[in-house]
């Protein structure tokens, strides 16, 4: 890990009216590092998702990107086209449901190759070939390649989804509830594969699951929320076995006694 960070998070809320969503919420999050955020529903984890990866407006705060250039930029002040370009290229995003961030209509190498084109590739040959080599990465046979990803299974096309972020070998990718919708030996194929991939690529994560099985697998650093704010937050493997907030070791019991 490099000693400068990929994103600086400083005091960030977010107010539906006078609902509080989430606040004063700050951390840094370092190349290659995978923080996991955790809580009950409700506890405001989508919301902070959704402002980090600027699908909301955060109502206070600041959240600065270190682009590929080397420069922060303050993600409240990018332009609309640059921004867009953004998440396109250098961050992706995987959804719970594979729908919301697949094109159901259009074939998987479609899917997978649509995000080369958006970073300038206009080779099909090429292309087809590097998402041909994604299926496989995902463990999609690559006959599958002009089935439309409404043929596939909801295991298949989570992967397909995240093959299709990682194609353009994004630096930052944001994850809610990945495996959310799968079933148990699903969830634990998909999180073998996507802690691989992560760990290959030296990804940078931000992974919001109430499963903190998912969070134990799969992070760094974890943080835990409660009615919108930060409570708790430190390694993974310290906050799991040793838990300071009482809410947070009522959060980890009652795992355990599951
Ligand atoms: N669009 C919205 N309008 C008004 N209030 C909202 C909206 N979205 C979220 N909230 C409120 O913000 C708070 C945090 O919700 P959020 O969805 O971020 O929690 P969460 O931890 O992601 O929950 P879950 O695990 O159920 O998805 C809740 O009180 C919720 O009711």
């Amino acid at each position: 890990m490099t000693a400068v960070p990929l994103l600086k998070v400083k005091d960030v809320s977010k107010f539906y009216g006078s609902r509080i969503g989430c606040r004063n919420v700050s951390f840094e999050l370092y190349p290659g590092e995978v923080l996991a955020v955790v809580g009950e529903s409700g506890s405001g984890k989508t919301t902070l998702l959704s402002c980090l990866s600027t699908r909301l407006m955060a109502s206070s705060g600041i959240i600065e990107y270190h682009m590929r250039d080397g420069q922060y930029r303050d993600l409240a002040h990018m332009g609309e086209a640059e921004r867009r370009f953004l998440m396109r290229t250098d961050w992706g995003f995987v959804h719970q449901n594979p729908a919301d961030g697949l094109r159901m209509t259009v074939s998987a190498g479609a899917n997978v190759g649509e995000r080369l084109m958006a970073v300038g590739d206009r080779h099909y040959g090429n292309i087809r070939a590097i998402a041909s080599d994604w299926l496989r990465r995902v463990e999609i046979e690559e006959d599958r390649i002009d089935d439309q990803p409404r043929a596939f299974s909801g295991g298949m096309r989570q992967r397909l989804q995240i093959a299709r972020n990682l194609v353009t070998a994004p630096r930052l990718v944001f994850m809610d509830e990945p495996t959310g919708g799968l079933d148990v030996s699903v969830q634990a194929r998909l999180l073998d594969l996507v802690r691989g991939l992560v760990h290959d690529l030296g990804l940078a994560a931000v992974i919001v699951t109430h499963d903190l099985a998912v969070a134990r697998l799969l992070s760094h650093r974890m943080m835990v929320m409660k009615d919108g704010a930060v409570i708790e937050q430190g390694l993974t493997d310290r906050v799991l076995d040793d838990p300071r907030e009482p809410y947070t070791q009522l959060l980890v019991s009652s795992i355990l006694q599951v």
